[in-house]
This record gives C-alpha cells, structure tokens and sequence, in this order.
C-alpha cells in the first residue's frame, strides 16, 4: 500500500458532501482495491457476476454499437463484458493500479481496440465523447458504505448523454427484524474484555502504584462501541429473519443527486410472523435492478438481491444491528421502527445508524421504547 502518488494534496467536494483529503482517502479507501486478492473475491461472488453478466448479454440492445462508460472498472470485467456485447467503445476508468491489470486482461482478450482503460479518479479525468451507457458496480456493505456512488452521479452528470442508461438502473434497501446467536456471543466477549480489564487494574495498582480505575467508564464504552456498537457482517439463514422486511430507500440511479443519499431516513411498521421468539436486533441488505430507462427499456430485467438466503448469499452478507440485550417478541407483535443512517464525519466512506423501535405487543400492551445507534465501519 502507500504506492500510490497524487501530485499534490488535493480535495473534492461533492454536492455538499463534505471536502476530503484526496491522499487520505486513496490510504484508507482506495488501497484495498489495487489487490488482486480483493479484486477476486468480487470476481468469485457468483450472485453479482451472474447478475451483471445477464443484465449485459441478455440487453445487448443497450449496448451494441454503443459508447459506454465503467466506472471504477477494478479488473477490467464489466468494460470487457460490454465490448463482447458488441459495444462500439469502453471507457473502462480505474483510481488504482489495478487499471494496469485491467489493460492487460484487455489486450489479453484482445479487446484493446474497444477498451480503453484510464486510471484515475472518475471526478478528475476528462473523456472525448459523452456516453450511451454508464456501468458500475459501486455498492458498499448495506448499499452505501464507501460512498462510490457519488462517484458514479458525478460520471452520469457529466458524461452520459441525455438518452442515456445506467447498469444498474434502481437501488433499494431493506431492514428486517432479525434473531441471532451473535447477540449472545458479542456480550459474551464484551464482558469478558470488562472481567480482564477489572484484573488489569487491580494489577496495575498492585504492582505499579496507579489506580486506574477511574478509565473504567471510558474503556467499558469503548469496548461497548466495539463489540455491541459496531454493525456485523452476517450470512444471515431466511429463518433468522423474524418479521416482516420493509424497504427504507430507493434510489432511481438515473436522476438521484448526492444529497437524495447523504441520509437514508425513514420511519416504518413491522411484525413479527414468528411464534416465541427473540428480537436479536435488524438486519439490513439492499438489491440493484438493471431495468433501462422508461423511453429505452431493457428486454430482460435483471435483479441482484444481497437478501437473506440459503443458496445465494453474496460477499455483501447482510449487516446486523444487535439488540441489548435481546427482547421476547411472538407473532403479531408489531414494530413501530425509526431508521436514520448518516454519513460519519470523520470518514464520509463509512456510515452511522440511529434506530429506535417502539414494541406493541399483540396484547396491546407496549415495551418502554429503545433508541439505539451503530457504526458501519
Ligand atoms: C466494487 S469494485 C468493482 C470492480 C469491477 N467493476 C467489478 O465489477 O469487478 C469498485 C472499483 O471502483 C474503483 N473506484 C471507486 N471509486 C472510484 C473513482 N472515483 N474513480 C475511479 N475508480 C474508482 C475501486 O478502486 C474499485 O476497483
């Protein structure tokens, strides 16, 4: 890591998302992507290639003879996908190194006349012509995490023609009330890094003369962030999910603006459809569709769901916000849910999360309400 060179510090903004340090964010973000290794595990993720392949191969309408633009092309796949369709030209751009590999795999397949890859970042480069398609695939853990898709805004706003499609053309996310064994393992270790803590300052006190006790109360929180506070990446089984799921966002890729996803707020009713159960805490996930455009549509569309499943579960997993501790629930129990997801200030690539739920249970009766918050990290 670190191989990396912008001339100078420089910082973008983004529709009044907030300035970032360009070598800052190419150390914490960006670095990871310039693997191989990482490149691959996307590449294996059979749900996402299948997806993508189909929505290409099965709409070739869109993309025979046309102009199209990868953002974020990473090994060089969708850009080469979109040529074998028949595309006329591929702007194929790339931040990391891994655009040299790209170009490569380019020549390699012997596309190099159709592809063009550039590496930079799609808010500096310029292209010489506008586009007939923009194809990206820059959804993060629960959508939005990482944020690429301001970078794809920016390619559609100044790139894509007026006739234009984007791949994928829609977005949605979607939370669910869940139950999970991990709400019990989490508290598990949570107090068993309090237990070592109370051992360490009696030690320290014993042996070294300082009484650290007073730290008490900031490690425990800090400790509490870590492993009750932080949103965990899960498989989760379709049993798991003990209620009904409700959609939070949508997002129509063709018109969207930065600011329509710099907050995800939305306030929804759920219940449980399980007998006896536990509300562990929410789970989140999101599903793409590659539907054209209303004067253009595609002949086939094409979803990708990250939801839960037995059979095709996706690198994407579902992210779980854990309840603590976990509370009885049982059929007919409704949820009266409160969602906001923010963007943190110290990192806008990485999300923070205020959930409240209000519990009615079928009695009629209801439980005090919980307000919690998360970090998508
Ligand atoms: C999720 S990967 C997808 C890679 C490839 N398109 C695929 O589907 O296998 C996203 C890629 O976009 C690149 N990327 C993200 N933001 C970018 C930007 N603003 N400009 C250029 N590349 C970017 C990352 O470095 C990464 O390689």
């Amino acid at each position: 890591m670190g191989s990396h060179h912008h001339g100078n510090r420089a910082t973008s903004s983004n529709g009044g998302a907030p300035l970032v340090d360009k070598d800052v964010d190419f150390a914490q973000y960006f670095c990871t992507y310039s693997f191989l290794y990482h490149q691959k595990e996307m590449l294996s993720d059979r749900v996402r290639m299948d997806a993508y392949y189909n929505a290409i191969f099965q709409n070739k309408h869109h993309f025979h003879g046309k102009v199209v633009l990868d953002v974020g092309t990473g090994s060089g796949i969708l850009a080469i996908w979109s040529a074998q369709a028949g595309a006329r030209k591929v702007y194929a751009v790339e931040a990391t190194k891994m655009a040299e590999h790209a170009r490569t795999l380019v020549k390699d397949n012997n596309l190099q006349d159709v592809v063009e890859v550039i590496e930079g970042s799609m808010e500096d480069i310029t292209l010489p012509e506008k586009v007939d398609v923009i194809i990206s695939e820059w959804m993060g853990y629960f959508l939005l995490r990482e944020s690429m898709f301001d970078s794809v805004i920016c390619a559609r706003d100044r790139w894509l023609k007026p006739s234009g499609v984007m791949y994928p053309s829609h977005a949605r996310m979607w939370i669910a009330p869940v139950r999970s064994g991990l709400v019990d393992q989490k508290k598990g270790d949570c107090d068993g890094a309090m237990d070592d803590w109370y051992n360490f300052v009696e030690d320290t006190k014993t042996y070294y003369g300082v009484d650290m006790s007073i730290l008490t109360k900031p490690f425990n929180e800090e400790q509490r962030k870590y492993y009750l506070q932080t949103a965990m990446w899960q498989n989760l089984h379709p049993h798991q999910v003990i209620g009904v799921a409700a959609i939070i966002k949508e997002i129509d890729c063709l018109t969207a603006s930065v600011n329509d996803v710099l907050e995800v707020r939305s306030n929804f009713l759920s219940s449980i459809t399980m007998e006896n159960t536990r509300l562990c805490g929410f789970g989140g996930w999101f599903d793409v569709h590659f539907r054209g455009r209303r004067d253009d549509p595609a002949q086939q569309e094409i979803e990708l769901t990250t939801m839960p499943s037995v059979d095709n579960g996706t690198h994407w997993g579902q992210q779980v916000f854990l309840l603590h501790p976990p509370i009885r629930v049982s059929e007919g129990d409704n949820l009266n849910i409160s969602f906001l997801m923010s963007r943190s200030k110290e990192n806008h690539r990485l999300m923070e999360v205020e959930i409240g739920c209000e519990i009615i249970q079928s009695s009629g009766r209801s439980l005090p309400p919980l307000q919690n918050k998360f970090y998508i990290e």
